[in-house]
């Protein structure tokens, strides 16, 4: 094979990611690249996140085209990546992951500490909404949708920074902040926008988040260069963190729409993870952590599920209504 075909939804941040990683994985094949535009339910329903029930519904069609060839490679957010691995792919690369916090974009140059009483708050994540509701009760968490150019245009005088056509384009301004993935943000070039990197001990990132996937059909990853260079691109520290915390998320039997956070590091000769099952009005939470000195993907996933299960006991299904 001298050429290989990346599929990627149309979104600037999907082709960003994607490119990247083609760009990568040419790079240490020498083999040049093709990407197929997939278009994916995720990006023709305006309806809430929340509502649409979350789970895959950005991977789906892009899984369709690999399974049918029309693909070879597909880049995948790792959090937007249903826990049920499908028959027929396989995870062949887990890249170096980058900043892994949620980021505040406000007015002003706002912290989150000096949004006004009352403030209203854009996010279209139900984990978000219940941590910034935990921490700030007063705040009006304001349920939005849309690409993050969409979702930035929504703070009060910030440009028009719509990447959708104006499908998604509202009366600009009408919120004090946003809170985005500062990952999405960083690959984006819009880390400007950014007024506060939250800390994850106030609010824990989505399971995955600030990680990529790339997926493939077996054969792909098992001889020649493009799966030598996968194997390459591939982060072990990485693939162990996000294989606990989607571990923990899959024994909650949460999907991307639940109020779930957690983010595991690998720190000296230890895997540590922390997560957080919050009730959805933010009235409560639970926060637990977990650690494993067996730094194995099958340690990893034990991990996670150890620490879910721990979660479950003390009542994590009731207070977030899994
Ligand atoms: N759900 C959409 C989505 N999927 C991945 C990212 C950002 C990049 C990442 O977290 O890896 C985003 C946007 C956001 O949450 O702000």
């Amino acid at each position: 094979m001298s050429e290989f075909t990346v599929g990627t939804r149309g979104s600037a941040l999907a082709t960003t990611q994607t490119g990247h990683v083609a760009e990568a994985l040419s790079g240490l094949t020498g083999q040049e690249h093709r990407t197929v535009l997939v278009k994916t339910e995720g990006d023709v329903t305006s309806g809430s996140l929340a509502q649409l029930g979350g789970t895959g519904v950005f991977a789906a069609a892009l899984r369709v085209a690999l399974l049918e060839g029309r693909c070879d490679l597909a880049v995948h957010s790792l959090k937007d990546l249903p826990t049920k691995q499908p028959e027929g792919l396989v995870v062949a690369a887990i890249p170096p992951r980058v900043d892994v916090r949620d980021a505040l974009c406000a007015r002003d140059g706002l912290f989150l500490a000096e949004l006004p009483e009352g403030a209203t708050v854009g996010t279209g994540s139900p984990r978000r909404a219940a941590q910034l509701r935990y921490a700030r009760p007063d705040l009006q968490i304001v349920d939005i949708r849309g690409n993050v150019g969409t979702r930035l245009g929504r703070v009060k005088g910030s440009p028009d920074q719509a990447d959708d056509g104006g499908v998604g384009r509202v009366a600009q301004g009408d919120l004090d902040a946003v809170v985005l993935a500062a990952a999405g943000l960083e690959r984006l070039g819009l880390h400007a926008h950014i007024t506060e990197y939250l800390d994850p001990a106030d609010v824990l990132p989505a399971p995955g988040q600030g990680a990529l996937a790339v997926e493939c059909r077996p054969e792909t990853a098992r001889t020649g260069e493009l799966a030598e260079a996968l194997r390459e691109l591939d982060d072990l520290p990485t693939r162990l963190a996000v294989t606990s915390e989607r571990a923990l998320l899959a024994q909650l039997e949460g999907g991307c729409a639940a109020p779930i956070g957690a983010l595991a590091r690998v720190e000296a000769d230890q895997l540590l993870l922390d997560a957080v099952v919050a009730a959805p009005d933010g009235t409560d939470v639970i926060r637990r952590s977990a650690s494993t000195r067996e730094l194995t993907v099958g340690g990893a996933d034990a991990l996670g599920r150890e620490l879910a299960d721990l979660m479950l006991r003390e009542g994590a299904a009731d207070l977030a209504g899994l």
